[in-house]
């Protein structure tokens, strides 16, 4: 079962039910709601779909090599992937890898939102697919391959002749053929510029339509009636059992129930070795954006609660949600004697739209943010949440199974806000990206860390990771070191170190060392896009009440929230 912190569970599930990477950056609204393209007007759901299924096709199952392993990316200029839908797609997908979701995970949830934004079933999604860096064998099907060929194929990507009727039931059930790709099949019009496209069914939506015009003779699939027999894939497939299985996905609740089994194995077609995450399922209360840093020349925690709000309900504005925390040093550690707490101090809410699974599910999210002062002599061990919907019902907990959500170090943190990125198109740069018109760029970042003072580590250094790079030509992986910065004092307990990095990618994360007494102390996985320009909220007001009292009104208020303490003591305890 899912337990925090997991941060490539946590990654996926960004992705899956939010349609986004962590800072913000929405996938999912390239493809949802069941968008066509601007000027060619094609089915973005259909080309995304189409192009795992390529990238699956030349799984090989008896030696296990290939797979959806993003591979397709360097398979581009073979006539079995000839189509500006695929260079299309991948342009969609190049900014959103990273270090816990590969180009091929993006590939398959690429799929899973292109079958529910249509109206599809939802594709259950697992992540931890391995990215090939070359391009892999060749025998993707053609529609010119006879029944053999074609069998043989689905065969060897490990699927049966009933399961290849199936997958093509359940593919070419959104989009169509275009007379750019393949005008035998769809002759061109007149205009050469705007390219003509038959759809292989008469609705854009994840149906059986494509099954049930075929068998009631009205279909206009071009690879069922085209006037090239040879061309006709669909009608050499379907008729190889003489229609016994495409009958099978005559009704559509069967056809929902076994495209969803088929494109799920199609997806989880991975290489030997690749072993898939549990199914990313929905995190009902998710922690996420946890940070200790600097704002303002204040040691600060931050940290977000997530939670779902059906649709067309209002959200109760009563309701609060608490932060509970214990120090991590001295008489209180681990709450021994004190508990701290604090309310949100912003509440946020997601476009219903942003992922197209979570708004079949009929929910969209609810974030509360906290911002908390934090006092570096005690510092914070682990923390969880209260939500007190105030309506009679007792308040709901949030501790991570009871575990409670533990700060794993304060040893070594970010500080994104003394840190910032310039773009430079000329000097000696060794990262060069170069922009969609050619141009040649550099992103320098200098980064400030902090390292608790006292801790003399013997070495403060960084991994720079990008893999949302142009053309998916390799990935930034570069290691490099801090230094000491005296010009900067310290505050709030912490010391501050400088360092700087190149890179030519769209997403760099990074991950910060700091190697003290033997022990490296992490601080894994920081999103890096908006760094000084982060939105600064101030720290909010905090109470402590003594761990071991029963009473829940024994509060002790910090000076800054005295006001606000005092008038939670005069409030009648049932509001608390
Ligand atoms: C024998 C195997 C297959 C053959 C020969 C085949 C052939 C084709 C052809 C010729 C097109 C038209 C492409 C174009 O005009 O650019 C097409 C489109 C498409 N195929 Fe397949 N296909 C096969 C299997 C599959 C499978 C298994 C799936 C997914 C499960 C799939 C999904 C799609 C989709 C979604 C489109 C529409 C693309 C768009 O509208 O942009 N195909 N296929």
């Amino acid at each position: 079962a899912y337990h925090w912190p997991s941060p490539q569970y946590d990654a996926l599930e960004t992705f899956m039910y939010e349609g986004q990477r962590g800072d913000g950056s929405n996938l999912a609204s390239l493809v949802h709601p069941c968008r066509k393209r601007s000027g060619t007007n094609a089915s973005v759901p259909a080309q995304w779909l189409r192009l795992a299924f390529h990238d699956i096709a030349t799984y090989n199952n008896d030696n296990g090599t290939g797979g959806l392993d993003g591979s397709i990316v360097y398979e581009l200029g073979r006539e079995e992937n000839l189509s500006i839908g695929f260079n299309q797609s991948l342009t969609d997908f190049e900014a959103f890898p990273n270090k816990y979701v590969s180009r091929a995970d993006l590939i398959a949830l690429g799929a899973i939102f292109s079958v529910a934004t249509c109206q599809g079933p939802t594709i259950p999604f697992r992540g931890g697919r391995i990215d090939a860096w070359t391009a892999g064998d060749f025998g993707t099907p053609l529609p010119q391959d006879d029944i053999t060929t074609l069998t043989d194929s689905f065969k060897r990507m490990g699927f049966s002749p009933s399961d290849m009727v199936g997958l093509i039931a359940c593919g070419h059930s959104i989009g169509g053929v275009t007379s750019a790709d393949e005008p035998d099949i769809v002759p061109p019009g007149n205009d050469p510029s705007k390219p003509t496209i038959v759809d292989f069914d008469s609705t854009g939506n994840f149906d059986n339509k494509v099954v049930t015009e075929y068998l009631d003779g009205s279909t206009q699939n071009p690879l069922v009636v085209t006037s090239n027999q040879t061309l006709a894939s669909d009608l050499k497939i379907f008729i190889s059992d003489a229609n016994q299985t495409i009958r099978s996905f005559a009704d559509p609740n069967q056809y929902n129930s076994q495209c969803q089994t088929l494109l799920e194995r199609m997806i989880n077609t991975v290489a030997h070795g690749v072993s898939l995450t549990d199914e990313i399922t929905m995190i009902p209360a998710k922690v996420h954006d946890v940070q200790l840093t600097i704002e303002r020349n204040q040691l600060v925690f931050k940290s977000s609660l997530r939670l779902p709000q059906p649709m067309g309900q209002k959200l109760n504005t009563q309701r609060t949600v608490t932060m509970f925390w214990c120090d991590r040093y001295g008489d209180s550690a681990d709450c021994q004697g004190n508990t701290k707490s604090a309310q949100s101090v912003k509440t946020t809410q997601d476009d219903p739209n942003n992922s197209p699974i979570t708004f079949n599910m009929g929910l969209f999210f609810v974030h509360y943010h906290f911002v908390v002062p934090i006092d570096s002599k005690v510092s914070i061990s682990k923390f969880w949440f209260e939500v007190d919907e105030h309506n009679g019902t007792s308040a709901a907990v949030y501790n991570n199974g009871g575990d409670d959500y533990v700060v794993q170090q304060d040893q070594v943190i970010l500080v994104p806000t003394l840190s910032s990125s310039v773009m430079r198109s000329n000097g000696s740069y060794t990262q060069t990206y170069t922009n969609r018109v050619g141009e040649f760029f550099t992103k320098v970042y200098n980064i400030t860390v902090a390292v608790r003072e006292g801790s003399n580590p013997s070495r403060v250094y960084a991994t720079a990771y990008d893999s949302a790079v142009a053309n998916f030509t390799y990935a930034v992986n570069t290691t490099f070191d801090f230094t000491r910065n005296s010009s900067m004092s310290p505050v709030g307990g912490y010391e501050f170190y400088s360092g700087s990095v190149e890179d030519s990618g769209h997403q760099m994360t990074l991950d910060t060392f700091a190697d003290v007494d033997g022990t490296t102390y992490t601080d894994d996985f920081r999103q890096t896009t908006f760094l000084d320009n982060s939105p600064y909220n101030a720290p909010s007001d905090v109470a402590t009440k003594t761990s071991t009292s029963s009473s829940p009104i024994s509060f002790v208020i910090s000076a800054p929230s005295l006001i606000f303490g005092l008038l939670l003591i005069l409030l009648p305890l049932h509001v608390l």
